[in-house]
């Protein structure tokens, strides 16, 4: 299903102490269907938390929308006649209320209430929603048995280690069946271990319950995990978005290179490209020198092109000696022997400067 979350133009700008206005998130347009693990990916003060928290208003946007699929229904049989998009920006306290029942969310310091115990925790949201008693003992118990804590109900969250907090805020967060979760860097206070454990569990209320999923992060192992889509932020803005396997193969920005950089992301290709890079006898690392005039000429795309290989830039500088620009570059090739001959023989042929590593 298309277009279940759109935003358009969303602009956050905040007003500063000091009189000047700071745009926290400058200009977002982002298009998130339904099913869809989004993950968002910034440094520190990129704007992650500011626009995940104008998703659910816990923010008022300056400017933009925030289109969000809606059911149309008849209240007379109770049934649904159809869909509509609505901007949730226009929403009154009532709708409001409604939407952010099917918008769950959890953080990265649980957010638990430490005097109520776990199953209390749980019911809380069903509470405010004014559920019978009867009714919300057994979606406690549903709940608690799907993030496998069943037997930790009369627990105290002091009691609990982290990841077991981070399972009873994600049992509170789906109590009234969202039909998305919010999630602010909920990994970022746990250990390796615990991290797989809960993305494993978002994973699989997502398939199970097919909750739309926008998390934020700082780690591109939490993306790489599970997020079928990824949008790259920056000073507030979008700066690369798409298919997370796009993003991991074919970073474009610089930022999206040095995130993906460190990061093994072979489990991205298919079997057919595993074995090809296999059948391509390794890869061929050459250094590769430049004058001034060759230094714009994009030698690396002009490669790719004609040899159909992939290309790894490993480093690259450009050094100045004397007034002499000359420019230096790392780079990995994948390519049979003969393509890579053949990419030697071109290099001479371009008079760039190449080794053999
Ligand atoms: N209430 C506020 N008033 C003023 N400025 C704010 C406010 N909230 C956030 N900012 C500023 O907006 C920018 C974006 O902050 P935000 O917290 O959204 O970034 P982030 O990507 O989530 O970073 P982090 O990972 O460190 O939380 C920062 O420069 C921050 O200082």
């Amino acid at each position: 299903m298309e277009g279940f979350i759109k935003i358009k133009n969303l602009i956050k700008k905040y007003q500063l102490n000091n009189g000047k206005g700071l745009v926290a998130v400058n200009n977002v347009n982002l298009d998130i269907e339904q099913g869809d693990i989004y993950g968002i990916m910034g440094l520190s003060g990129a704007g992650k938390s500011t626009l995940i928290r104008l998703l659910n208003r816990l923010e008022e946007p300056t400017s933009g929308e925030i289109l969000v699929k809606q059911e149309i229904v008849d209240k007379k049989n109770n049934t649904i006649t159809g869909y509509e998009n609505k901007n949730i920006l226009k929403f009154n306290m009532k709708m409001l209320r409604e939407y952010r029942k099917k918008t769950g969310m959890i953080f990265q310091h649980f957010n638990l209430l430490n005097s109520r115990n776990v199953a209390e925790n749980v019911a809380f949201p069903l509470e405010i929603s004014k559920w019978k008693k009867k009714d919300i003992e057994k979606r406690v118990d549903e709940l608690l048995e799907i993030v496998g804590l069943s037997d930790k109900k009369q627990n105290y969250p002091e009691q609990l280690s982290g990841g077991q907090k981070q399972r009873v805020a994600i049992a509170r967060a789906l109590a009234n069946n969202p039909k998305i979760l919010l999630s602010d860097e909920a990994t970022s206070a746990l250990d390796p271990r615990t991290t797989n454990s809960i993305l494993e569990l978002l994973k699989d209320i997502n398939k199970k319950f097919g909750i739309t999923i926008i998390l934020i992060t700082h780690q591109m192992e939490v993306i790489k995990k599970i997020c079928n889509k990824t949008a790259i932020m920056s000073d507030g803005q979008i700066i690369e978005k798409g298919e997370t396997k796009e993003i991991f193969l074919n970073p474009k920005t610089d930022l999206a290179k040095e995130f993906v950089g460190n990061i093994s992301h072979e489990e991205f290709r298919t079997e057919e490209e595993k074995k090809q890079r296999e059948e391509n006898n390794g890869k061929l690392r050459l250094r590769l020198k430049y004058n001034e005039d060759q230094v714009n000429e994009s030698y690396i795309t002009k490669i790719i092109r004609k040899y159909d290989v992939e290309v790894n830039i490993l480093s690259g500088f450009i050094d100045k000696v004397g007034d002499i620009i000359v420019g230096n570059l790392l780079i990995e090739i994948s390519a049979s022997e003969e393509k890579a001959k053949d990419i030697i023989e071109w290099l001479k042929e371009n008079k760039i400067d190449s080794e053999v590593l």
